[in-house]
């Protein structure tokens, strides 16, 4: 895309990583912007800033220490003025966030669910997605949830480390390394290739991640002007929603090595949430499936965290 030097500096700085998703992302947030305030193309300024956790391709992320890997150089940038935000994958971020920075926002939420994605050209059956595979299916995935969940409801796969981008993985799908590999819905529609679901997993017995699904805009706490520019494009109702599992995840968050899954829906009144902590091998589950009163959204998300986290065993949350 050819567009002319703006006049003036820009208006606002957006930091990004550099992923086709993450650029899909911030993409997506500046156009907002733009249209919002019937700006010009060069009024908000997309900066890709490389982070530590782009350079690990060869280990489980739970093992090379979490999810601020691919936040850290991102929120440096944002304490240090020299962006003004940051957009990452809601689903990406630590429940703690740096002193001083806050999620300022979230573009609407995208379909939040999983799916399962078989090799190129290989039909699903019909009835249940994980009826397409096979008893001792290889399925490989990096995200210990998915893992757990897959193994709770198909003991039988034989579920395996696949790391990489979203290339890499479909690659090994199509290259017989693995059978199968269930991914984000959001993240393969983002770059196209929603072709690559070969169905769906519904959230009645697939929970996605805390965040899953929507797009945080990080700023800094207290940051007036920037946040009246975000006022507009951000989604109240998707907030609201992520708000509560975040507040559910910060009560468990005992380690990034237990498998948790949570969603949170909001109507006008009513936000409606599950939850569900695993044992990695998928052999025991816990579950809550509570609702209550919008104007509390948050403190109720702390509310179900502290109740997940009793009925759980201990040595689930890592100790
Ligand atoms: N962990 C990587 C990541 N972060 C966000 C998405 C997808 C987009 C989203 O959930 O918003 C993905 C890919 C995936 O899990 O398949």
């Amino acid at each position: 895309m050819t567009q002319s030097l703006p006049q003036e500096p820009p208006r606002l700085k957006l930091g990004t990583r550099g992923s086709p998703l993450a650029l899909w992302q911030a993409h997506a947030v500046r156009d907002a912007l733009l249209k919002a305030h019937g700006w010009e193309a060069g009024a908000v300024a997309v900066e890709v800033i490389r982070t530590t956790g782009d350079a690990i391709t060869d280990r489980a992320l739970a093992q090379a220490g979490g999810k601020g890997l691919f936040t850290k150089e991102l929120e440096e940038a944002l304490i240090d003025g020299r962006i003004d935000l940051a957009v990452h994958s809601a689903k990406d971020m630590a429940t703690r966030l740096p002193e001083g920075l806050i999620l300022g926002g979230y573009l609407p939420r995208a379909d939040v669910r999983d799916a399962l994605v078989l090799p190129a050209g290989q039909a699903p059956h019909e009835g249940h997605p994980l009826a397409s595979l096979k008893r001792g299916a290889r399925v490989g995935t990096a995200s210990l949830r998915r893992e757990a969940q897959l193994r709770r409801l198909r003991p039988d796969l034989d579920v395996a480390l696949l790391r990489g981008n979203l290339q890499t993985r479909l690659g090994k799908v199509d290259d017989g390394t693995f059978d199968a590999t269930l991914l984000a819905l959001a993240g393969l529609t983002r770059l196209g290739l929603q072709a690559r679901a070969s169905a769906v997993l519904g959230t009645a017995d697939f929970l996605p991640a805390v965040g899953q699904g929507a797009v945080a805009i990080e700023t800094r706490a207290g940051d007036d002007e920037v946040a009246a520019l975000l006022a507009p494009v951000a989604c109240g109702r998707t907030g609201l929603a992520v708000s509560v599992e975040r507040a559910y995840l910060a009560e468990l968050d005992g380690s990034c090595r237990t498998p948790i899954g949570g969603l949170a829906e909001v109507d006008d009144e009513t936000v409606r949430f599950r939850g569900m902590v695993l044992k990695p091998d998928g052999s025991a589950s816990y579950e809550i499936v509570r609702q209550g009163p919008l104007g509390e959204a948050e403190a109720l998300g702390r509310h179900w965290g502290r109740e997940m986290k009793r009925m759980v065993p201990a040595g689930l949350f890592g100790g």
